[in-house]
């Protein structure tokens, strides 16, 4: 257990949730249950929810502030504490604060990554004693996603994206958009014109260049925001999709490229520029804690 000075009182702490890429995504395959076998190249952006944590030492888990559309019980963020409390039998409860950055619905993960911080911050905060293996595992019945967050390396993912290789690429800068339009992920799925029988490909394929995401051309179809803003982006590379959308981005070189992309994007469209990394900043977040733990 951590020293009391790091959890009384006012003693409010921050833990970045950063958003994700699919830097390629083929759906490779349905099993019975419905969940399709996906391959696909998880990367973070330096692009971050912020979740705020106290810990209550009364068992309550409560969320403090609004979620637009989402209740508190339906919040990944109180479901993943809920799912910490009960594997541990930790007799603690937290008040949880969440400052949306990301695009919710948009393909980058936030609340998945929201779920995992909070999953990683209340392992180190409650002193629950999860290694990282245990925490994945309770992780992926949050959402698919979730895993790769918790283990905070880009990721080779096969299965439903929780079969997870650590992978070193290259960390560019990326444009992402966000068109003003939600997408269903269920509702992609459930596509009946969604390529489902991808060839598996290698690594070694991916780095060559092989990057399709089998949901972009059910996507571009379904909603013309998404297909306006993959034609501008194209005019600077190679415009790709984000999961199920909404959100797409393109890579380039140097952050002035980007940022000079960005000043001329069509009026109406959100977004933001961020570096592509390959390690999460949610796990420097956790290093400067402990280092702070053990200093007390
Ligand atoms: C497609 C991906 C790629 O990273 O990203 P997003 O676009 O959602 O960010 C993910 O696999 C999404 O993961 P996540 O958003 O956690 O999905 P879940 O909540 O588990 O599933 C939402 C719904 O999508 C369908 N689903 C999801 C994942 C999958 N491999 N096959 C599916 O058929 C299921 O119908 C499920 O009910
Ligand atoms: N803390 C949370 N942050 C964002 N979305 C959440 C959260 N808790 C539950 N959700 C639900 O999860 C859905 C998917 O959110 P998000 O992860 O942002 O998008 P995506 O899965 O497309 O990348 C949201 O539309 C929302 O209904």
């Amino acid at each position: 257990m951590i020293d009391a000075a790091l959890t009384d009182n006012d003693a409010w702490t921050a833990w970045p949730a950063p958003a994700k890429l699919n830097l390629m995504l083929r759906v490779v395959g349905r099993r019975a249950d419905g969940y399709h076998e996906l391959q696909t190249v998880f990367q973070f952006v330096d692009r971050c929810d912020r979740l705020h944590l106290r810990v209550r030492d009364d068992g309550a888990v409560c969320r403090a502030g609004e979620l637009p559309g989402v209740a508190a019980e339906a919040d990944l963020t109180v479901r993943a504490a809920r799912a910490l409390q009960m594997a541990s039998d930790c007799r603690l409860g937290v008040d949880i604060r969440c400052e949306k950055v990301l695009p919710m619905g948009g393909g980058l993960g936030g609340g998945s990554s929201d779920a995992a911080t909070t999953l990683v911050a209340l392992n180190a905060l409650w002193g629950t004693g999860f290694d990282t293996e245990a925490l994945a595992r309770l992780a992926l019945p949050l959402g698919a996603d979730v895993p790769v967050f918790v283990r905070g390396q880009a990721a080779w993912g096969e299965g439903v994206g929780e079969r997870l290789s650590p992978v070193e690429l290259p960390e560019p800068w990326f444009l992402v958009l966000a068109p003003p339009c939600s997408v269903s992920t269920q509702a992609v799925f459930t596509h009946p014109r969604l390529t489902r029988d991808s060839k598996p490909i290698t690594l070694a394929n991916f780095l060559d260049g092989d990057v399709v995401n089998d949901c972009l051309p059910v996507v571009r179809d379904e909603y013309p925001a998404v297909a306006d803003a993959l034609e501008w982006l194209s005019r600077w590379g190679e415009a790709r999709l984000t999961g199920t959308g909404a959100c797409v981005f393109a890579a380039f070189a140097e952050r002035d490229q980007a940022l000079a992309a960005w000043e001329q994007r069509p009026a109406g469209i959100d977004g933001f520029v961020a570096r592509g990394c390959n390690r999460s900043p949610l796990l420097d977040r956790l290093d400067d804690f402990s280092g702070q733990v053990e200093r007390v």
